[in-house]
């Protein structure tokens, strides 16, 4: 399937986020991790956060989910969820909005399974406890969504040791969606996978959307899936977003410098081969910026990270 074929709704925005500035407050020093991003993800839009280890990434995923805990502070900006403030959410709004309108998928989830619950009993939680169903109702719901991934059934009974990697991610995947959320949010979704395993949890996730309909935020360092997987992404480093556009003109035409070399890292997952540059010696941006406030020099911008390239840049420059 390609990415034209993934089902893409309307452009109305379902997440809405505007200068979000995100620190590690220390007792000497400060991380500005997330430094005044923004970006709207559409209905039924797949959205790609690429970057590569420490850019930030997991730190905005965390912040929309209301997950970050000490020393992180949000400093600044705003994350609207349909129109909703989620910064302003009581305790009580956020219990449903975390499963129901929105779920994630966490870098190694398939670890984070209980070892000592069979997956039926995983899932079956879930049910009773955010949607109110019988025991019953939800070990019938949770052998249908395990059909969902294309698991038997019958592993309702197993334990996360007794499946696979690709089985266990495949799973908290489908724990994921069982609310049926209109937004998922997947962080390395299949970074400790091999790659043709890879290959099929991708393929699962894009069925699912398909089927489902939801909105995805794709947080990924990987280029190849991220084009793949993704309508439109944004680019990040130091903190900042350097680059929106689509995927395929991101792919095509990458036009900041970083973006240029972290494409040219990546091997393309369909046509022909080409050598790999990676982020060659001598290029200013190989090693990630130290982002603490006290460090000398703190986030230089070298390559114009004040500008960033956007997507109406990106488009006039298709245009050229
Ligand atoms: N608890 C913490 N205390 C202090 N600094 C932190 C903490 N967690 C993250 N950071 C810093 O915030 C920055 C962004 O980290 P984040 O995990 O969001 O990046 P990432 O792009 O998701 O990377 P990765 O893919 O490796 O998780 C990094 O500089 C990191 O060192």
């Amino acid at each position: 399937m390609t990415i034209s074929q993934v089902s893409f709704g309307s452009h109305e925005p379902v997440l809405d986020i505007k200068n979000l500035t995100v620190k590690y407050i220390g007792d000497t020093r400060s991380t500005t991790a997330v430094d005044r991003v923004s970006f709207s993800i559409g209905t039924g839009e797949v959205f790609g956060l690429a970057g590569e280890s420490g850019c930030g990434k997991s730190t905005i995923a965390n912040s929309i989910m209301r997950l970050l805990k000490d020393p992180a502070k949000i400093a600044g900006g705003s994350i609207s969820f349909g129109g909703k403030d989620v910064l302003a959410m009581s305790p009580e709004e956020l219990r449903r909005f975390r499963w129901q309108d929105v779920a994630m998928v966490f870098q190694s989830a398939m670890n984070s399974l209980n070892p000592v619950l069979t997956i039926g009993e995983q899932i079956v939680d879930i049910f009773t406890t955010h949607a109110g169903y019988s025991r019953k109702e939800s070990m019938r719901r949770a052998g249908d969504l395990l059909e969902l991934v294309r698991i038997d059934a019958a592993r309702l009974k197993s334990y996360p040791h007794q499946l696979s990697g690709g089985m266990r991610q495949r799973a908290v995947i489908a724990m994921a969606v069982a609310l049926k959320p209109s937004l998922l949010i997947l962080d390395e979704p299949t970074t400790a996978l091999d790659v043709v395993v890879q290959q099929e949890i991708m393929a699962q996730i894009k069925e699912l959307q398909r089927e489902l309909g939801f909105s995805v935020l794709f947080i990924t360092h990987d280029m190849s899936l991220m084009v793949e997987l993704s309508h439109r992404m944004a680019v990040m480093y130091g903190g900042r977003i350097v680059e929106t556009a689509k995927a395929q003109d991101v792919y095509a035409t990458p036009r900041h410098p970083y973006t240029q070399a972290l494409m040219g890292a990546f091997p393309p997952l369909t046509g022909p081969r080409l050598p790999l540059t990676g982020l060659p010696d001598g290029v200013k941006f190989r090693n990630i910026p130290d982002l603490t406030e006290a460090a000398p020099g703190h986030f230089v911008a070298p390559f114009g990270a004040d500008a960033p390239v956007t997507e109406s840049a990106n488009l006039e420059g298709a245009a050229r």
